[in-house]
């Protein structure tokens, strides 16, 4: 009588539903040899049959759909990253005169308008910062904006991160009369996105927010910060001096960390020292200086024009991707990994009947969902001096008789599957957060 939870997530990553898979414990083992199958996959393979369970019981293990592991999609993505991360000695940095040009580039003879490319940009930010500050340990997020488009970036990713599960707020001292912000902040308003004024924000940012985004100023920004901006950024700053990165919100700087010099970076020392930089069209000189462990890209417009034209090197962005990220990627504590889980019921009746019946309609699911070989499992068996060996096979087939899988003929005498130790097949789906044990008797 076992039971396993496991949780699917559709490709956008975005929706997901969480099941139990029940296991079943029969009362008898028996292994039968079934013809040949084709090439590629040698001969015997298996049959383990279906016999009546005697008992069926549900551990209600669900996980907050925001808490879910990466899909294989994601998994190969964050691969393409590191990938793309090797390579980020050879990026492009642009020049705040460069980079203004592509501005009018892009919005003159390529086409563009302004509120395209802001949409993308905002939309690469709260992907970027969806990809590293996973919403269950990281829900409210401050997001300061300038006067200008950066600021506008701020409005766009505010929404979105919304619409991502995230509790926006949004601090936005000096708005702009034009329609294209008006609307943006009208778009926020109708999501009850609160508005804090600078005078409600607490000096200590640490307590409130769970992520601060610094969307002050971009590549247009020169001399010395005028007020508020310039409390502002004291308030970023004396964020980044609490040594203990868990007692703080990180800091994630919309192209450019705001304050800093587009091209030097960070003159006097007494900046901003974000967390995670995400770069926008091409990273700015400045990106040099950048030191978090987080350096991202995004705005993924750039036609081939403007990359021939400034001789841009930038990474490819993996799949559908808005982002890609170009720093080193940082060493991960292992012992941090976790999943946090909350517990929601799942009843009995709520689940079929027949736990193979159940398991067509999760493995269906599953494969909709895009997972890579969710038929992938691990048979392990016991041989006669009691020792456990395990090896993956692929499930070829599941039906009301039992499950089907092959195995290559020299592995079957290794199977020890006529030992007195019943079999135990383990199929084991962690990209599906899915572990099924099914023990024959
Ligand atoms: N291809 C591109 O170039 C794209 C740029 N985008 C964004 O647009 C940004 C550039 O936008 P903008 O040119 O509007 O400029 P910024 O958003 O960098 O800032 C300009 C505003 O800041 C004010 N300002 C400048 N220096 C100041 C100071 N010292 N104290 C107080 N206020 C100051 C200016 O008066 C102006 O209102 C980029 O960094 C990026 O975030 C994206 O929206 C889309 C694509
Ligand atoms: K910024």
């Amino acid at each position: 009588m076992l039971t396993a939870a496991c949780k699917f997530r559709n490709k956008s990553g975005l929706a997901s539903t969480t099941r139990v898979m029940p296991f079943f414990l029969s009362t008898s083992a028996t292994v039968t040899p079934l013809c040949p199958p084709p090439s590629p996959y040698p001969s015997p393979h298996f049959r383990l049959p279906y016999l009546p369970r005697r008992g069926l019981a549900f551990l209600a293990a669900a996980a907050s759909p925001r808490t879910l592991p990466p899909t294989p999609r994601q998994a190969m993505a964050s691969l393409a990253t590191s990938t793309a991360a090797a390579a980020a000695a050879e990026v492009t940095h642009l020049s705040q005169r460069d980079a203004a040009d592509i501005d009018e580039q892009l919005m003159g003879p390529l086409g563009f308008s302004v509120d395209q490319l802001m949409e993308l940009a905002g939309l690469s930010v709260a992907t970027a910062v969806a990809e590293v500050y996973k919403l269950s340990e990281h829900t409210r997020v401050l997001i300061i904006c300038g006067p200008g488009n950066n600021g506008g970036d701020g409005l766009v990713a505010a929404r979105h991160l919304y619409h991502f599960g995230y509790k926006p707020f949004v601090c936005y001292p000096k708005r702009t009369a034009k329609p294209l912000y008006s609307g943006l902040v009208t778009q926020l308003e109708s999501l009850a996105i609160p508005f804090v004024p600078v005078e409600d924000l607490p000096q200590d940012l640490s307590g409130q927010y769970d992520i601060v985004i610094d969307a002050m100023f971009g590549f247009s920004f020169h001399g010395a910060p005028r007020p508020p901006f310039d409390d502002l950024i004291q308030m970023l700053v004396s964020l980044s001096v609490i040594g203990d990165s868990a007692k703080r919100p990180p800091i994630v700087s919309v192209d450019i960390p705001s304050g800093w010099h587009v091209e030097e970076g960070d003159v006097s020392g007494g900046g901003i020292k974000p967390d995670m930089l995400v770069s926008l069209t091409a990273p700015k000189l400045c990106a040099k200086k950048f030191t978090g462990p987080h350096h991202f890209l995004g705005g993924r417009f750039v036609p081939p024009p403007i990359s021939s034209k400034y001789g841009l090197e930038l990474p490819p962005y993996p799949g559908t991707s808005m982002c890609v990220r170009i720093g080193k990627v940082p060493s991960v504590d292992i012992s941090s990994l976790r999943e946090n889980y909350i517990s929601p019921e799942l009843l009995e009746t709520q689940v079929m009947p027949n736990p193979f019946d159940q398991f067509r309609t999760w493995f269906d699911e599953a494969v909709t969902a895009g997972l890579r070989e969710p038929n992938a499992m691990a048979l392990t068996t016991v041989n006669k001096a009691g020792k456990p060996s395990s090896r993956m096979v692929l499930l070829k087939g599941v039906d009301k008789q039992g499950f089907v899988w092959y195995v290559k003929n020299h592995h079957f005498k290794q199977l020890s599957i006529h030992s007195n130790e019943p079999p135990k097949n383990l199929f084991l789906m962690p990209s599906l957060g899915l572990v099924q044990v099914h023990k024959l008797r």
